[in-house]
């Protein structure tokens, strides 16, 4: 009987752990197979996050208004009628308010491609314990796809500049962050070198002249102009080499096609309206503190364009003709080491890409639009840019 017994609470136990292990099995291979489905891919269809500047994280489909976009496209390859009025107001929405982690990656592009040439110019310099960071002295405000990463670039080889690669958008931005947060970000200087930095959308930003005097009233502001039309489409081409299937160029420039009534609410078009934005600045700072550079004589005629540069920066000309090569596949000048045999570095691929073929009629259009602000902005700034 005891025997019995016992025989049968062993039982009990034994059938009790079994079940323990199978319960646990159970949970590993459910487990495993949630890895294996993971590994597939499946599970993109779970709500995915970002981190935005700020380090918030945003649920991506509520947030990026380009995958907003995306899920209403029509699939499998089906055109999208730009002609909706929704459609139309969330693809302005998207491109007006260009997605900043896609605008941070082609800069990280940008800066990796010219990482070779700071790190030249940084070995260059003597480094010792009397360096320190200091607030730019002197800042390419502008303009977006006017050439400001070359300008940049070309003056990097200065001795007597340093600058930071990125783009801070302090002013627009990061403004929160504060004076310190900007200034730890920019490179050491010795006395008497410049610190410099570049983000093209300061031009076009309502806050940031006031922002900038507030900081220092003497700081120097550079803004390289393009031809609005051509800088129109070089700013179209670029968002439409990261959302390839955003309306075409003539459909976005129209606020009624029929009408042709241009729309000057797409950014695209409102940047290269200088003279208005340039109206801002004149309320806090003399002209014979911002210099207008020309995009395009910095391609065809770097060297004299950069002796410009370095006499408003009451600098030696040291940047000459010796630091340029015209690299004919690329169709623009790419920086070399004067007296060196050494391979000149041209900007990554993200500059001087091909445009696409515009309606002749749209650019004749935009060539009349733009007239009353180029001429304005020649009487301003009292240089003819020859952009008519
Ligand atoms: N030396 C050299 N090499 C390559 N590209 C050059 C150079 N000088 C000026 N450019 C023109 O610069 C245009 C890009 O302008 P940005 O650097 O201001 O663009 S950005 O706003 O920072 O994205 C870029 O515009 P796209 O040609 O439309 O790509 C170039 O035309």
């Amino acid at each position: 009987m005891e025997y019995s017994l016992l025989c049968q609470s062993s039982f009990i136990i034994s059938l009790h752990s079994v079940k323990n292990k199978l319960f646990l099995f159970c949970i590993m291979l459910s487990l495993w197979v949630y890895m294996l489905y993971c590994c597939v891919g499946y599970c993109s269809t779970m709500p995915s996050f970002v981190i935005d500047s700020a380090g918030r994280k945003m649920e991506r489909l509520e947030e990026d208004p380009y995958l907003k976009i995306q899920s209403r496209l029509p699939k499998n390859g089906g055109e999208l009628d730009s002609s909706l009025p929704f459609i139309k107001a969330l693809s302005r929405d998207l491109l007006n308010n260009e997605n900043e982690v896609d605008s941070r990656a082609e800069e990280w592009e940008e800066i990796k491609g010219e990482q070779r040439t700071v790190e030249d110019s940084t070995m260059s310099g003597v480094v010792n314990g009397s360096e320190t960071k200091k607030l730019p002295q002197a800042i390419i405000i502008g303009v977006k796809k006017g050439g400001t990463r070359a300008l940049l670039e070309f003056l990097r080889v200065h001795p007597d500049i340093r600058a930071v690669g990125a783009e801070p958008h302090f002013f627009d931005r990061n403004y929160e962050k504060g004076l310190e947060w900007y200034r730890d970000l920019m490179p050491k200087t010795l006395e008497g070198q410049l610190t410099m930095e570049k983000t093209p959308s300061y031009f076009v930003t309502k806050e940031v002249p006031a922002r900038i005097y507030t900081m220092s009233k003497d700081t120097k502001l550079i803004v390289v102009v393009r031809d609005p039309v051509t800088r129109a489409i070089s700013d179209y081409t670029q968002t439409r080499s990261k959302k390839p299937d955003i309306p075409s160029f003539e459909s976005l420039t129209f606020k009624n096609m029929t009408a042709g009534l241009i729309d000057t609410t797409w950014s695209a078009l409102q940047i290269g309206m200088y003279a208005r934005h340039l109206e801002r600045w004149l309320e806090f700072f003399p002209m014979s503190q911002m210099l207008f550079v020309s995009g395009e004589r910095l391609i065809s005629d770097p060297a004299g364009e950069m002796a410009h540069v370095q006499d408003f920066l009451g600098l030696r000309r040291v940047v000459t003709d010796k630091h340029f090569h015209f690299n004919p596949a690329k169709g623009f000048p790419c920086l070399k080491k004067p007296e060196s045999n050494s391979k000149p570095h041209c900007l990554g691929k993200t500059k001087g890409r091909t445009h696409p073929n515009i309606n002749p009629d749209v650019v004749q259009r935009l060539r009349d639009f733009y007239k009353p602000f180029n001429q304005k902005f020649y009487h301003m700034t009292g240089h003819d840019f020859g952009w008519d």
